[in-house]
C-alpha cells in the first residue's frame, strides 16, 4: 500500500478511515493488523480486496494495482483472495459442502470439479464428515473451519482474516490458529489477519502493524519490534514491568535474551568476568513469534556493595547478542 487514504461519506461528515497509509505485507508470511475499535482495520483489508473505497494511494497485490484495475481484472484478483470472516457468515439452509461450494458457483465451475475442490478442503479443514450437516449443527470452531474452507475453495494466494477467533473461546482459538498455521505452510498462503488480540499476534503472526485513527503507528517484523525498547507493539507484547520494579537505580539493568538459554549461562559469567555479584530481581519468559524472549532485570553490584559500571556489561552483553533494554 503506497500513501493510501480512505474516506467515507460527503464533505463536510466525511471520515477518514485510513490516513495516508504506506505498507508492505511481504508473501508467504502471517501478518497482523492491530488497533482500536474504528482504527481502520476492516477498512485495510477491504482495500486488498477492493471492497474498500480509495480516495488516493495505490494498492498493489502481487504488482497489480487493485486501485486502477478493470472490473475484470478486479474479479480475477479477487478470485487469488480468500476472507475469513469474525461471524463466520454461512447459510444455514445450505449443507457444509454447499456452503463450501458456493464460491465455486458463482466462478461458474462445473459440479464435478466443485465436488472435488470442495471434498478436497473439507479434508484438510477436518471436516469431511460434515459435509452433508447445516452449519446450525456445528460448534463455533467448526464454523470457522467451514469459514476457512470456503476461503480456500477458489485456490487463494493470500487470505485475509477478519477477527476470525474472536468470537472463540481460547481453546478453539489454538485450534483454529494452528489450522491457519498448517494451511499457510501447506498452500503457501500470505495471510492478513485483523485482531484486537495480542496473543493472537504473539501465537502466530511473523509481522504486524498497529494503526491508530487511520495511520501506521508502528510496522515490522514481530521478533525485531519485541527487541525495540522503544517500540510501542514491542511492549505490549512483552511488557516492560521495570518501571515497577522497587529495585530500580544505580547498578540496575534490564536485558532481554532471545533464544535458548542453556548454552548461555552469561549471569555466572558476569560475575566471573567483571568481579561483581548479580542479583536476578526479576525474570518472565515469553513465547513469541515461535522463539522465546526472556527479560531479566538485574542488579548488578561491586563485592563492596557498591553498584557496578554498567557501561562495559552493557557492551559485553551486546557482544554476545543480548538486547540491553535499558541501564
Ligand atoms: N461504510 C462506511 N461508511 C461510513 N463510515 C465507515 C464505513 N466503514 C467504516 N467507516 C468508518 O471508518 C472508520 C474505520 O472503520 P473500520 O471498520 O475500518 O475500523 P476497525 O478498526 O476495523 O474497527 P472495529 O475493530 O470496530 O471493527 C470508523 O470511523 C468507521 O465508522
Amino acid at each position: 500500500m503506497e500513501g493510501v487514504t480512505a474516506r467515507f461519506g460527503r464533505a463536510p461528515r466525511t471520515v477518514t478511515a485510513l490516513d495516508d497509509v504506506s505498507l508492505t505485507v511481504a508473501s508467504d508470511q502471517i501478518h497482523a493488523i492491530i488497533g482500536r475499535s474504528g482504527a481502520g482495520k476492516s477498512t485495510l483489508v477491504r482495500t486488498i480486496n477492493g471492497l474498500a473505497p480509495v480516495s488516493s494511494g495505490r494498492v498493489l497485490v502481487d504488482g497489480e494495482d487493485i486501485t486502477a484495475a478493470s472490473a475484470a481484472q478486479l474479479r480475477a484478483t479477487r478470485r487469488r483472495i480468500g476472507m475469513v470472516f469474525q461471524h463466520f457468515n454461512l447459510y444455514d439452509r445450505r449443507t457444509v459442502a454447499a456452503n463450501v461450494a458456493f464460491p465455486l458457483e458463482l466462478q461458474g465451475l462445473s459440479r464435478a470439479q466443485a465436488r472435488s475442490r470442495t471434498d478436497r478442503v473439507l479434508e484438510l479443514v477436518g471436516l469431511s464428515d460434515r459435509a452433508g450437516h447445516s452449519p446450525a449443527q456445528l460448534s463455533g470452531g467448526q464454523k470457522q473451519r467451514v469459514g476457512i474452507a470456503r476461503a480456500l475453495v477458489s485456490e487463494p494466494n493470500i487470505l485475509l482474516c477478519d477477527e476470525a477467533t474472536s468470537a472463540l473461546d481460547s481453546e478453539t482459538t489454538e485450534q483454529i490458529l494452528a489450522l491457519l498455521e498448517d494451511v499457510r505452510r501447506e498452500l503457501g498462503l500470505t495471510i492478513v489477519l485483523i485482531t484486537h488480540e495480542l496473543d493472537v499476534v504473539k501465537r502466530i503472526a511473523d509481522d504486524a502493524t498497529l494503526l491508530e485513527s487511520g495511520r501506521v503507528v508502528e510496522s515490522g517484523e514481530v521478533r525485531s519490534l519485541v527487541r525495540d525498547a522503544d517500540s510501542r507493539l514491542g511492549a505490549a507484547l512483552f511488557p516492560h514491568r521495570v518501571d515497577a520494579e522497587p529495585h530500580n537505580g544505580p547498578g540496575s539493568l534490564t536485558a532481554t535474551f532471545e533464544g535458548n538459554l542453556s548454552a548461555r549461562p552469561y549471569v555466572s559469567a558476569l560475575t566471573r568476568d567483571f568481579d561483581v555479584d548479580v542479583t536476578v530481581a526479576s525474570v518472565s519468559s515469553e513465547r513469541i513469534a515461535g522463539v522465546w524472549f526472556s527479560r531479566f532485570h538485574l542488579i548488578i553490584a561491586r563485592p563492596d556493595g557498591s553498584p557496578a559500571p554498567l557501561q562495559p556489561i552493557s557492551a559485553w552483553l551486546t557482544e554476545r547478542n543480548v538486547h540491553v533494554d535499558r541501564y
